[in-house]
C-alpha cells in the first residue's frame, strides 16, 4: 500500500509527507517543482519530477508502485493569476485532475483526498460558512477546484471512487518539529509577507482597502494551522479507508482576524514594529471568510490543537527565522 502525493514537494503537501511517513506509510510524490522545492521532499519519500499531465511518467508511477490511495495538492492557486490567466489554470487544474482521475481509474486506485478551498463559496452572504453554503465561485481559481470536485463526484457515482473534498480557508504556520515552511515565489499570502517585513526584507505590509464593512475596515479571514489541515487529511483518509462515502468538509478555525489583527500578532510574536500603509483593495477580496467546520468535527473526529493565531504566528516565525530566504539556501540535508 503507498499513498502517492501529487504536489508534494508544495507548502502544504510537504506537510502531509511528513504526517504519513511519521505513520510509517509508503509515500510516493510526484512534483514538476513549478512552485515546489526539491529540498522540501523529506527522506524516506520516493520523488518523481514531473507533471500529472505526462501521462508516460503516470504510467511509469502507477506501475512501479502499489498505490492505493491519492492526496492531491497540485495546482495554481493564485486568485489574482487566475483571473489573468484563466486557460492556464483549467489546463493544470481541471485537465491535470481528468488525467490523474483517469490514471485512478486504469489502475484501479480507489480513494483520493482533495485540496479544495473556501474560493469555491465565492462571496457568501452569511457567515460561518458551511458546506450547504451554496458553492458561487467569484473566479476562474475557485471555479476549477469546483470543476474538479463536480469531476470527483461523478467518478464516485459511475466508478465507486471515493473522494473527500476539503475546502481550506486560510492555511498559515509551519511544522512544529520537521524543518519545512511555506515558501511561495513570489509570496502572496499575508502571514509569510509580514514575516519578510518583520526580517527587514520588506520596508512595509500594505493593507488592501480598510472601507470594508467590519469593526476595523480590514478583511476578515480563518486562520488555520497546516498541522491542523494535515490531520484533518489523515482522519480523512481513514474515513475513506473504512468505507466511508465521498463528502466535503470545510478546514478553517472557526474565528475570524482582520488583516490589522493580524499585524498586530505578528508584532507581539516578533518583538519587531511592522509598518503598514492603507493600499486600495485587491480585485475579488471577500470582506469576511469564517469557516464552520463542525462536520469535519462531528465526521472526521478532528480536533484542531492551534486555535490561537499567536501559536500558528510563532511557528512560521521561527521556521522563517531559520530560513529567511526561503528553500533556496540549497538546504538539501532532509
Ligand atoms: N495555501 C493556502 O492557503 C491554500 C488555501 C486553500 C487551498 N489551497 C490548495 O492547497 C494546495 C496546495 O497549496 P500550497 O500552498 O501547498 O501550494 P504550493 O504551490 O506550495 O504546492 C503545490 C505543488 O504542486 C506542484 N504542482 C503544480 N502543478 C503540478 C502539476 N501539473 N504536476 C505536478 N506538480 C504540480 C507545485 O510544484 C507545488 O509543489 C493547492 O491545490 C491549493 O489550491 C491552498
Ligand atoms: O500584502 C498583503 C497580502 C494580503 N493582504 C490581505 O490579507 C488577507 C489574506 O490574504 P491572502 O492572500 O493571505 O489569502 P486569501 O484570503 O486571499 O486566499 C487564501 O484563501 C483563499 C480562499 O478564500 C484561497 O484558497 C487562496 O488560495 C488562499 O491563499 C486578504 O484580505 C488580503 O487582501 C493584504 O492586505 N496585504
Amino acid at each position: 500500500m503507498a499513498v502517492l502525493i501529487c504536489g508534494g514537494a508544495g507548502y502544504i503537501g510537504s506537510h502531509a509527507a511528513a504526517e504519513l511517513l511519521e505513520r510509517n506509510e509508503d509515500v510516493i510524490i510526484i512534483d514538476n517543482l513549478q512552485t515546489g522545492h526539491v529540498e522540501s521532499v523529506l527522506k524516506g519519500a520516493v520523488f518523481y519530477e514531473g507533471d500529472l499531465r505526462d501521462e508516460k511518467i503516470m504510467d511509469e508511477i502507477f506501475s512501479a508502485h502499489d498505490i492505493t490511495d491519492v492526496m492531491h495538492f497540485a495546482a495554481d492557486s493564485l486568485v489574482g493569476v487566475s483571473m489573468k490567466e484563466p486557460l492556464e489554470y483549467y489546463d493544470n487544474n481541471v485537465y491535470g485532475a481528468l488525467c490523474l482521475l483517469k490514471k485512478m481509474y486504469q489502475y484501479e486506485v480507489k480513494r483520493i483526498v482533495f485540496s479544495s478551498t473556501a474560493a469555491t463559496y465565492g462571496e457568501p452572504e452569511t457567515v460561518p460558512i458551511t458546506e450547504e453554503t451554496p458553492a458561487k465561485p467569484t473566479n476562474p481559481y475557485g471555479q476549477t477546484k469546483l470543476a474538479m470536485e463536480d469531476m470527483m463526484h461523478w467518478c464516485s457515482e459511475a466508478y465507486g471512487m471515493e473522494f473527500t473534498a476539503l475546502r481550506y480557508f486560510n492555511v498559515a504556520g509551519a511544522h512544529p518539529h520537521v524543518d519545512i515552511g511555506e515558501d511561495h515565489k513570489p509570496e502572496t499570502h499575508l502571514i509569510p509577507i509580514i514575516l519578510q517585513t518583520a526580517l527587514g526584507q520588506r520596508e512595509k505590509i500594505y493593507v488592501f482597502g480598510d472601507d470594508y464593512p467590519t469593526e476595523d475596515g480590514t478583511c476578515i479571514r480563518d486562520y488555520i494551522h497546516v498541522k491542523d489541515l494535515i490531520q484533518a487529511h489523515i482522519l480523512a483518509l481513514d474515513y475513506l479507508r473504512d468505507g466511508g462515502a465521498s463528502d466535503v468538509f470545510n478546514l478553517g478555525n472557526g474565528s475570524g482576524f482582520s488583516v490589522q489583527e493580524v499585524i498586530d500578532t505578528v508584532e507581539k510574536v516578533t518583538g519587531k514594529t511592522i509598518p503598514r500603509e492603507i493600499a486600495p483593495r485587491r480585485a475579488g477580496d471577500p470582506p469576511v471568510l469564517i469557516a464552520s467546520s463542525e462536520k469535519a468535527k462531528r465526521v472526521l473526529n478532528w480536533k484542531p490543537e492551534y486555535a490561537d493565531l499567536g501559536s500558528i504566528v510563532q511557528t512560521a516565525w521561527d521556521w522563517h527565522r531559520r530560513h529567511p530566504q526561503g528553500y533556496s539556501e540549497g538546504d538539501d540535508s532532509k
